[in-house]
């Protein structure tokens, strides 16, 4: 199935000087074909043996492609900001957000938390919308190491924060279910910028936060 890559998440239009409007966060593109990968999912029921046919895996292929549209399509957001007019200059650290996404090597999931944080410029996001931000790029065939370095850039592009810390750690089934079967190991992956990144204290700070909270 074909979805457009997270990167095509853009703002919409329209900002003034004095009342800035939200930047619409949307998914360009990546419409499912429905019937062709209904079609596709029985084909792969024939060719590994079984019957779609059998009542029992009848409705299996619009329950898998109905699971796969869930896990890749996300809702469209505002990416609500407010003037950072008390100066808040501390951080600002988001933690356990659940995250799911799959696995673009086996199509299995990989699940587990995320710790977001960042220190204000002049505005400050609204707090749901790190979860949010988080949760449009996950739905997407993934790799963590990718997801963990688009929630940071993202941030840092369009909140032109300070400094930007994604921690995700996560457990994939593609490796704890099968293959190796390490039941229960956890993978940790890490995105700093901005101050975050290069200021040691700044740095230290977001990660022992971070530490504590997993
Ligand atoms: N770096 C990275 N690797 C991942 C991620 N998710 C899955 N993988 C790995 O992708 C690799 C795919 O390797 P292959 O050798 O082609 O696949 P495979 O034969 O199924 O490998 P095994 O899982 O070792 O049985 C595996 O080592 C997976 O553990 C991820 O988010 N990041
Ligand atoms: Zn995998």
């Amino acid at each position: 199935m074909t979805l457009a890559d997270s990167s095509t998440l853009r703002p919409g239009a329209g900002t003034t000087e004095q009342r800035p409007a939200p930047l619409r966060v949307v998914r360009e593109g990546g419409t499912i074909d429905v019937p062709a990968a209904e079609r596709a999912v029985a084909d792969l029921l024939s060719a590994l043996g079984r019957d779609p046919a059998s009542p029992h895996l009848a409705g299996t292929p619009r329950r898998v492609v109905d699971s796969f549209a869930e896990m890749l399509t996300g809702p469209s957001f505002d990416l609500t900001t407010f003037p950072n007019d008390e100066g808040y200059d501390e951080l600002v650290l988001a933690t356990a957000l659940p995250v799911r996404s799959l696995c673009e090597h086996h199509l299995l999931p990989f699940a587990g938390v995320a710790h977001v944080g960042y220190l204000p410029g002049d505005r400050i996001l609204g707090l749901s919308k790190l979860a949010r931000v988080l949760d449009l790029l996950a739905r997407d065939l993934q790799v963590q190491e990718r997801l963990t370095q688009q929630v940071a850039d993202w941030l840092q592009e369009h909140l032109a924060p300070r400094g930007v810390g994604v921690v995700i750690e996560a457990e994939h089934l593609c490796m704890s279910l099968r293959g190796v079967r390490a039941a229960g190991a956890r993978t940790t992956t890490s995105a700093l910028r901005g101050v975050l990144r290069d200021d040691a204290r700044s740095r230290g700070e977001f990660l022992s936060l971070a530490r504590t909270a997993a």
